[in-house]
């Protein structure tokens, strides 16, 4: 963590100082630059988050908003935005995350027991229920963006690449509606889903209202949002980027790197931007290549929940073995690896896949006798192979939704979750250096010029590709 600074960004922010004692900046991400602060008014440890990135600060406040009153998901206590600043959004702050728990794990060689296992797994259910209840769509679930209260408290955090999908008809409060959920019979309407906002009348939101007068409205918080929208420039939304490893989150406005990692390089949909209006298209570009579904390595912009199914699976078996399950090094290793344990994607195991954007762009060699996720699970129980197997699946329907699993007499039997406070939890946050990852395991030919359809073959060394 760096020592205090008087020259960071945050330090030219009157509103945030006056408010506000910076005392350490503890992260920072593709979008922002996060601080440890003390609040001068009760002395509360918080979060500020600096976004620097006009849709993102707008997508982890619309999402936060509605999740608030969820235990599984970061407490937002406040936020700035003014126009012509960065959204600096107040966080409960929370010391560490699961990509430290499995770190910490794996170096002492003792491995989680059963009962952590449960509850650590538990937590993230309830996180993705609570956002999938509200049809949110997370894009960017990975253990470095599950965050951790010292005592336990699993967060799902770094809502910048959410999403809320609209479904006419839709009802989200239909379905076993739980206690957390915030009641929004007293709002008359809303500019999107009446069903799926909360009441927002405890949030003090600071930059777009006079203070004297207290919160916003949610439809003139959309208002204020949708004019600042309009005005955010071309420029700011293409920002290039330079994260060469699998374990850092795919941008909106990715359209470089990957693609330059990547054999078959302009094959792939990679935007820069994806529609504005809810219910336009989405981009595939989202979320962590280690823990993105295939639907989004083949270029989807159809998709839905299910990929954050896809990505919990794999949070899942990483917990079980404290090993990524699939840690490719480009896209087109992901989707090698993946095949290479489930098999080939085709028609009979996905009715319509062959419509996937890029399904026709890039074809893989057979793979015969797949030997399926038993073999990436050594030593685990069939009860906790099968767990994975619901979630790491390619029909995206057939993957288990957080509410149903959250019912698996998995975790009703022995050994059972061990409560929060029985789980280990790290002193700190393990830095990204720290990373024993290999990310060499997979050498590649990048050699590629023109990108008509691939064939792939996977070899022990890596992968050959024929045309
Ligand atoms: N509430 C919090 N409490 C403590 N630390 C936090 C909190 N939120 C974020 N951080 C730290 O700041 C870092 C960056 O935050 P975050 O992942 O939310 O930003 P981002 O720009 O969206 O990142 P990414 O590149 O992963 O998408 C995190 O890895 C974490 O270390």
């Amino acid at each position: 963590m760096d020592p205090p600074s008087k020259s960071w960004s945050i330090h030219t922010r009157a509103d945030i100082i006056a408010k506000y004692e910076v005392l350490e900046r503890v992260g920072s991400g593709a979008y922002s630059d996060v601080y440890r602060a003390r609040r001068l008014s009760d002395n509360l440890i918080v979060a500020l988050k600096e976004v620097h990135d006009y849709q993102s600060a707008y997508r982890e406040i619309e999402a936060l908003q509605i999740l608030q009153g969820s235990p599984n998901v970061v407490v937002m206590h406040d936020y700035f935005w003014r126009e012509d600043e960065d959204a600096v959004l107040v966080l409960e702050f929370l010391r560490t995350d699961l990509t430290s728990v499995i770190r910490e794990a794996k170096k002492e060689g003792r491995g989680l027991s059963v009962g952590e296992i449960k509850r650590w797994m538990i937590q993230i259910l309830n996180g993705v229920d609570a956002c999938h209840r509200n049809m949110i769509v997370h894009r960017d679930l990975k253990p470095g963006n599950l965050l951790i209260s010292e005592d336990g408290m699993l967060k799902l955090a770094d809502f910048g690449q959410a999403r809320i999908l609209m479904e006419p008809g839709y009802d989200a409060m239909d379905e076993n509606p739980q206690p957390y959920e915030q009641d929004t019979s007293n709002h008359e309407s809303s500019l999107q889903n009446p069903e799926v906002f909360p009441q927002t009348d405890n949030l003090n939101q600071e930059g777009f209202c006079n203070q004297e007068q207290g919160a916003v409205s949610r439809e003139e918080f959309f208002r204020v949002l949708d004019e600042l929208k309009t005005k955010a420039s071309i420029d700011d939304m293409d920002k290039d980027t330079n994260f060469q490893d699998g374990n850092t989150s795919c941008l909106a406005t990715c359209t470089t790197s990957d693609m330059e990692d990547d054999l078959l390089k302009g094959s792939f949909t990679y935007e820069a931007e994806e529609g504005g209006d809810e219910q336009g298209g989405l981009t595939s570009c989202v979320g962590t290549r280690w823990y993105r579904a295939p639907e989004l390595l083949y270029g989807s912009e159809d998709y839905g929940l299910e990929i954050d199914l896809w990505s919990m699976g794999c949070i899942f078996a990483e917990i079980l073995t404290l090993e990524p399950l699939f840690p490719g090094t480009a896209d087109i290793d992901q989707l090698s690896r993946i095949i290479d344990v489930l098999g080939n994607l085709n028609e009979e195991v996905w009715p319509g896949c062959s419509k996937l954007c890029d399904y026709r762009k890039i074809t893989f060699s057979k793979v015969e006798n797949p030997p399926g996720l038993e073999a990436c699970l050594p030593n685990r129980s069939p009860d906790e192979v099968s767990l994975v197997k619901e979630l790491v699946c390619y029909h995206p329907a057939r993957r288990a939704r957080a509410m149903e699993l959250l019912q698996d007499k998995f975790f009703k039997e022995d050994p059972l979750p061990v409560p929060i406070s029985g789980l280990r939890v790290p002193l700190t946050r393990n830095e990204p250096d720290d990373d024993g990852y290999d990310f060499n395991g997979v050498d590649f030919d990048s050699d590629m010029e023109d990108f008509s359809p691939l064939n792939i073959t996977r070899t022990s060394t890596g992968a050959s590709s024929r045309r």
